[in-house]
């Protein structure tokens, strides 16, 4: 079987949104190359964490309760979500999991209840981080991924109108010229690659340093590369500054944002200068960057910013893991 779902960008491209069947009802979630866990707002859940998601009502007659499961999980951001477990059946785009782990939430944090585009995360890194007690539940790709004309998944995220992700075949459209594989470290749970030099602007390479090891995310809004990479680019951008009221670099929105150059698997893919303008900051005609520093997280993570210069592909069709980087 194979999968096709639309991703539909938030306002500033803050997560990309799809529509999945969970028994009867569909949900639409926020498809995350960097966590493990298919987890939804439910009827379980107080009605004061809720602003207008849509709830999976677990007393439906396909909903089959776990007992004794649970699970929480915290994001690197600070939110999180917790609550309990059930199986059911999970349509997307067509690849159908019958008896997929949807694990239902009793409570979740503000940034969750306050985005109101997204009914939950659908978590597309390894199983191995899968935080559900006592038993670690398989990602719905791990579950549909041998029934799948191929076991690989494919990330095409747009700025200004729908992507899609694919499951079980590449779409040959959605990219030009040839797709460049790297080796995946999946030894932490994620997409993990190593990324090599980098060039800011369109100049001559002005890289001095590799990027080093990485992590493919689509759950997370930004680019977060090492500081000597985001200050040299910065320093390409009259105006810019890093602001600690606003936790990262900012610039006047009328900058002119250099593009990025990133070496990977010995091809260079290029980040447009826009992709670098994420939001206004509300204050002083000033924005805030979409390349900020890793110092907070303790790795690179390759987010959507970057994913949406790209074709991306997820792919176990060779026994060890790779991912697949094309020109779009
Ligand atoms: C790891 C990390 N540290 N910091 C500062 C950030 C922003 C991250 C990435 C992150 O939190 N991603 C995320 C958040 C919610 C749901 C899914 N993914």
């Amino acid at each position: 079987q194979t999968g096709t779902v639309a991703a539909n960008p938030e306002q500033y491209d803050q997560a990309y949104i799809c529509p999945v069947t969970i028994g009867s009802q569909t949900l639409h979630l926020d498809f995350d190359t960097g966590s493990s866990d298919l987890w939804v707002f439910s009827n379980l859940m107080p009605s004061s964490e809720v602003d207008g998601q849509t709830e999976f009502n677990t007393n439906s007659a396909g909903a089959t309760k776990k007992d004794g499961y649970t699970w929480s999980i915290s994001y690197g951001d600070g939110s999180g979500a917790s609550g309990v477990v059930y199986a059911d059946t999970v349509n997307v785009g067509g690849a159908t999991a019958t008896s997929q782990a949807v694990e239902a939430a009793t409570s979740v944090s503000s940034e969750f209840t306050s985005d109101t585009g997204s009914d939950g995360l659908l978590g597309l890194a390894f199983s191995s981080i899968n935080q559900v007690k006592p038993t670690p539940q398989t990602t719905f790709f791990d579950t549909v991924k041998s029934s799948l004309e191929a076991e690989l998944f494919t990330a095409d995220l747009q700025s200004n109108g729908p992507g899609s992700y694919t499951f079980g075949y590449i779409d040959s459209s959605k990219y030009t010229g040839s797709i460049t594989y790297t080796a995946v470290d999946n030894s932490q749970g994620f997409w993990g690659f190593t990324a090599g030099g980098y060039t800011v602007g369109g100049g001559g390479s002005n890289s001095t340093g590799t990027i080093g090891s990485a992590i493919a995310d689509t759950g997370t809004s930004l680019m977060y590369l090492p500081t000597a990479a985001v200050q040299s680019y910065y320093s390409q951008v009259s105006g810019s500054s890093y602001s600690s009221s606003q936790g990262g670099y900012i610039f006047p929105c009328s900058a002119s944002l250099p593009s990025l150059t990133v070496s990977i698997g010995g091809h260079g893919f290029v980040v447009p200068g826009s992709n670098f303008n994420y939001s206004p900051t509300g204050s002083g005609n000033t924005c805030f960057g979409g390349l900020q520093e890793n110092t907070g997280i303790g790795f690179t993570i390759f987010g959507d910013v970057f994913l949406r210069a790209v074709y991306a592909i997820f792919d176990e069709t060779q026994g060890s893991p790779r991912i697949g980087f094309a020109a779009q």
